[in-house]
């Protein structure tokens, strides 16, 4: 039930009755001293009804009563509380009907410490609320209090600076860490003729400026040759920013790509952000899975390798960047353009330095270098003893096919260190790593064989053409090498003589007799 309307006049208090007896008696005289003391102890009460109208206020309030420009108590009385008390919160307390034990209010009147609490009858109905000003003036009253929080608040701030800082620098570090090369041309191993003639290839794509596609299949080490190209170029200080094509969603690469302009989005996983160009910038991107660019995405892609400049997303100013490509596929990019799933004008880009990363089972002879330094990374990896093959296991990891190059000679060595319980591997355990590997273990002898074959084979049909007659044989090389000598210089017979190193005429006669 509301109270009456009343004045400044305190609610009467028990003055001259006798003393309850009764626990109700004593609650209600409990209540009623609560309210006096509060009232005599802070600086100022107020009493609101349930529609926010002000109903009572004490003595202490009347002081402030000026300050908020309210001529007199009557001018305050019946008025709605926000009328009255700018920035007043009293307002939500009738409405949740929850206290609100310590606040600050400021306005006109200054700043004050203040409670708010509501007010409910003996069935809980709320019928009012109390205002209550614990401290005028907090800044001079409450300054002990207010210049510990103040520095308590300092360390707080400086703490999250602090910390803010170390993970940026943390941030900084492991994305510098992810922009540099982590191979050079000392991490290709590999001495076959295919290994020697893909390295020189590679270093001279370094040695330029022009896009490099690396083609080869899976595991074939085209990454690391890209960090190496990297490495040995001029760009070496810049960054090196890899985007693995095939790993992003397609509705995300334009943003991964092309980054996106503060304010384009308001979903909070679109923040703005720069994409992979602007992070190259000065460096390299590697482009990995190119064969696996969307379509919608390629004339974008290759408007910015044209124009060296891109649009982030939400933004209409154009950014510029300097950034070398080197891109690699696993798949049939020709054939794909044929197809008509990759755009010929952005294969002719790309395709300006083309490397052909030649498969693990065309340089087996690398095979005993490759497993000695993987053997090596594993050990120091994983803190076991670096694995030993013996010949026999040797020549079955050289027999394989391995359809997954170097990465899968990995995975079977890995395994079979495993399950070794000592550091020298077998060919049984190597057997039965590659059965539950899924790969087929070759048949020994008959590589032996094929490659015995194969070279005893070549020999012999190789000492069978020395055995003829020397003119028929020196006719043979005659005519090979005035053919690849015409070829070389498009037919021009002036040119071919001179790299033959015979006369015009000369050449004509022979050429007459070889019937060319
Ligand atoms: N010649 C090599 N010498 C040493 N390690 C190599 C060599 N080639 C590849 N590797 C290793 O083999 C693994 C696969 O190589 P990489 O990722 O470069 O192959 P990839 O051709 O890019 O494969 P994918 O097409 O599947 O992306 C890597 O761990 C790499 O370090």
């Amino acid at each position: 039930m509301a109270p009456p309307l009343q004045t400044t006049e305190t609610p009467s208090a028990a003055q001259g009755a006798a003393l309850p007896l009764d626990a109700e008696g004593i609650y209600a005289l409990a209540a009623r001293s609560m309210f006096q003391l509060f009232s005599s102890i802070s600086q100022g009460m107020f009493l609101v009804d349930q529609t926010g109208r002000i109903v009572w206020v004490n003595e202490g309030y009347e002081r402030f009563l000026p300050r908020l420009g309210v001529a007199s108590v009557h001018d305050f009385l019946g008025h709605k509380v926000e009328e009255v008390i700018p920035n007043t919160q009293m307002r939500r307390v009738l409405e949740t009907g929850q206290p609100v034990l310590i606040d600050l209010l400021t306005n006109r009147a200054g700043t004050f410490v203040v409670s708010r609490l509501p007010l409910h009858d003996g069935d809980g109905v709320l019928f009012g609320a109390i205002g209550i000003v614990l401290f005028d003036q907090p800044e001079t009253t409450l300054q002990p209090l207010i210049s510990k929080f103040a520095l308590l608040q300092r360390d707080l701030d400086e703490a999250k600076r602090e910390l803010a800082a170390q993970r940026t620098r943390s941030l900084r570090a492991s994305v510098d860490g992810a922009r540099r090369a982590k191979y050079s041309f000392a991490s290709f191993v590999g001495s076959s003729p295919a290994s020697v003639e893909v390295k020189r290839q590679a270093r001279r794509a370094a040695q330029s400026m022009s896009p490099v596609l690396l083609l080869g299949e899976t595991g074939t080490g085209k990454e690391l040759l890209a960090h190496a190209i990297h490495s040995a170029s001029a760009r070496a200080g810049g960054p090196f920013v890899s985007v693995n094509i095939a790993a992003i969603p397609e509705a995300l690469l334009e943003a991964e790509f092309f980054g996106v302009a503060p304010g384009a989005y308001t979903g909070a996983e679109r923040k703005p952000r720069d994409g992979k160009f602007k992070l190259a910038d000065g460096g390299t991107l590697f482009l990995d899975e190119i064969g696996d660019m969307p379509p919608s995405l390629q004339a974008k892609l290759l408007r910015a390798l044209q124009e060296s400049e891109i649009e982030p997303l939400g933004s209409n100013q154009i950014v510029r960047f300097d950034v070398r490509v080197v891109a690699a596929t696993s798949r049939d990019l020709p054939q794909m353009v044929r197809d008509g799933l990759f755009r010929e004008d952005l294969f002719y880009r790309l395709h300006v330095l083309p490397i052909r990363v030649p498969p693990l089972r065309e340089r087996r002879s690398d095979i005993p270098a490759l497993v000695e330094v993987l053997g090596e990374d594993l050990a120091l990896r994983s803190d076991m003893p670096m694995p030993e093959l013996g010949a026999r296991a040797l020549e079955l990891l050289a027999a394989q096919e391995w359809r997954g190059n170097i990465r899968e000679l990995r995975n079977v060595l890995e395994q079979a260190a495993m399950q070794c319980d000592d550091s020298l591997i077998g060919p049984e355990v190597l057997l039965q790593v590659l059965k539950s590997s899924g790969l087929e273990p070759a048949d020994l002898s008959a590589h032996a064989r094929s490659a015995q074959a194969g070279a005893s084979g070549e020999k012999a049909s190789a000492d069978r053409r020395l055995l003829r007659p020397l003119a028929e044989q020196i006719a043979e090389l005659e005519g090979q090498a005035i053919r690849a000598a015409l070829e070389v210089h498009a037919g021009n017979k002036l040119a071919t003589a001179k790299a033959l190193g015979i006369s015009r005429a000369t050449l004509y006669d022979r050429m007459a007799a070889l019937n060319l």
